[in-house]
């Protein structure tokens, strides 16, 4: 994310400062639904962590129900709990048998979870039977979870029966209890007791009777639509979103590894919205990671028939040999007990801990290209108030980073360290105040301290007050690599398009090609290789999780704008 390279781009700098401006942006709440005088909802707020049930019946190939929620809850960053409706015998080629144990037994599973646990988003999936529904019914009057997704699940994918047909009357009692209801085109023409929609506008029309019902947001899916679009979108006109119809496009995936998408949406769904509190947003996050999972699902290899989407493609397959090459962010505290991450750096000598740190970033360099905002950077096509929004973050996080690399500069253990070390923080404060005087001086731009800046920075200083110079050369690497990288490709894109003068960024990418910053950025990789090679294996484990860390700081730094601007 942050144009470090524009360190050396710029000319230095006035002294005004930001800091003053920088206030903490409020969490977003408005498309939450608190439950007055419930406990649960009083205590529940946007959550870095949210705590998400899913209470529906399980897949034992893995792919669909209760197994498909908690692999999507850990995937968005949630924990995941399961309160079991009812067992399927099923694979990928279809459902043989169900089985619906007592309804009370599911009601000891609810009262045991809620009674001892702060629930933050309930996602509600296969109910069986009457007697399961009106039990959830109860349960869901009792605790009033804060967000509650309901995936009103019929039939399966392989067109078996999950839902038996007399109890779709009981099912209708249970929509107003959601905030969230995502049917598929057959199970929305049911529940508006409408032919089945073919047209995505017949759809969207079904969709907004539906949210009239019930109350209820719609997510109208398009999964099941001919055609190589496949849209989905949120419906509600009471005034609860942005817009009466939000849509969110996309391509539609060649694979039959589709099944479990539903229960994977409405699951990605509820732990999103717990975490950022808006439901636009949470669908303008899941819905590329389940792209990514329905791309990914052929790597699988699960199953003859209609596979499983690839929940975690966005974590680091590990090598041939075993060896993790990436992964999501672990907390630096708990790296030194983290047996993987010991025994890839437990091996590593030299210059090979340079090497090892760059497979590390691969995955996440990937998908700061496939990012919309990358893109749109590159195409010209991105709206200006991202790019105004990720300026004004990036002057804010310069400013945190300069610190971070002040420390680094007081720690380090030799004068030419500490000189490379101290003139990269000052010329990140020049920057700040560059970018201030010169890119954001003709902008209105809210200069408020955006959660992944503040997230991002927060890490930084972390690692400076963790007294380990290693660990914190580790953190502060990614901002010039990762940066370098993406600026040289975007600047290469950009003079083989034949640098037009009419790209509304061609200014901002010209900034990318600087060549002092290229040789800064190979300083400061020999600068963090150099103590990775003499650092004992858990001091390499914590600098490789600080790394990635900010690898994936990066990452969202870039994704900030779509989400919060
Ligand atoms: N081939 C595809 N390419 C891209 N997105 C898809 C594809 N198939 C389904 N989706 C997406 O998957 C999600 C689930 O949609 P779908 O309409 O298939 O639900 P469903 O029928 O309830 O799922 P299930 O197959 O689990 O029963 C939606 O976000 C939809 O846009
Ligand atoms: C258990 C279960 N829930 C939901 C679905 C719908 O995909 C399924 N196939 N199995």
């Amino acid at each position: 994310m942050s144009p470090l390279a524009s360190t050396y781009v710029l000319p230095p700098a006035s002294s005004e400062s930001s800091s003053s401006q920088e206030t903490q942006s409020a969490a977003q709440g408005s498309a939450r639904r608190p439950a007055p005088g419930s406990s649960t909802a009083a205590a529940a707020g946007v959550r870095h962590t949210p705590r998400v049930l899913s209470i529906a019946g399980s897949d034992p190939s893995g792919g669909a129900g209760i197994q498909a929620d908690l692999k999507s809850i850990a995937a968005l960053g949630g924990y995941g709990m399961a309160a079991i409706t009812a067992l399927t015998a099923q694979n990928t080629r279809g459902v043989r048998d169900v089985h619906v144990p007592p309804a009370g037994f599911l009601r000891q599973q609810l009262d045991a979870i809620s009674d001892d646990i702060t629930i933050d988003a309930v996602k509600i999936g296969m109910l069986g039977n009457a007697e399961v529904i009106d039990t959830v019914r109860s349960w869901l009057e009792k605790v009033r979870p804060a967000v509650v997704v309901l995936d009103p699940v019929m039939v399966a994918t392989s067109g078996d029966r999950l839902l038996e047909e007399s109890a779709e009357a009981a099912l209708r009692t249970l929509l107003p209890l959601a905030d969230l209801i995502t049917p598929n085109l057959a199970e929305l023409a049911i529940l508006v007791a409408a032919p089945r929609a073919h047209s995505w506008a017949t759809a969207l029309e079904q969709g907004k009777r539906l949210a009239a019902a019930t109350g209820a947001t719609i997510l109208v899916k398009g999964g099941h639509l001919d055609g190589g679009a496949c849209p989905d979108a949120l419906v509600n006109a009471g005034g609860l979103l942005s817009r009466p119809v939000v849509e969110v496009a996309g391509d539609r995936i060649p694979t039959r590894n589709s099944h479990g998408t539903g229960c994977s949406l409405s699951s990605a769904m509820a732990t999103a919205q717990a975490r950022l509190g808006d439901w636009e947003a949470s669908l303008r996050e899941v819905k590329p990671w389940l792209a990514g999972a329905l791309q990914a699902s052929g790597l699988l290899e699960v199953g003859s028939g209609s596979g499983p989407i690839n929940h975690f493609h966005h974590f680091h397959q590990p090598e041939a040999g075993g060896k993790p090459v990436g992964g999501a962010p672990v907390p630096a505290e708990s790296a030194a007990g983290d047996p993987a991450a010991q025994s890839a750096a437990a091996e590593l000598t030299g210059e090979d801990f340079a090497a090892t740190l760059r497979r590390a970033a691969a995955p996440d360099l990937d998908a700061i290209y496939r990012l919309e905002f990358i893109r749109g950077l590159a195409a010209g096509t991105l709206v200006e108030d991202q790019f105004a929004y990720y300026l004004a973050q990036d002057a804010i996080y310069l400013n945190g980073y300069s610190r971070a690399l002040a420390r680094a500069s007081a720690l380090a253990p030799t004068e030419a360290a500490q000189l490379f070390w101290a003139r990269s923080a000052q010329q990140c404060l020049e920057v700040e105040s560059e970018l201030h005087r010169t890119w954001l001086s003709t902008r209105t731009v809210e200069r408020i301290l955006g959660p992944v800046t503040k997230s991002y920075v927060d890490h930084l200083l972390a690692a400076s007050a963790s007294g380990s110079y290693a660990v914190l050369v580790a953190a502060v690497l990614p901002c010039f690599w990762l940066y370098a990288e993406v600026g040289q490709t975007l600047h290469a894109q950009f003079l083989a398009a034949g640098a037009p003068e009419a790209h509304p960024y061609a200014e901002w990418l010209r900034t990318y090609a600087d060549e002092d910053f290229a040789q800064a950025t190979r300083e400061a990789i020999a600068m963090a290789g150099e103590p990775g090679s003499k650092a004992s294996a858990d001091e390499q484990a914590a600098m490789l999780q600080a790394f990635r860390h900010s690898c994936r700081f990066e990452l969202d730094f870039f994704d900030a704008p779509r989400l919060h601007a």
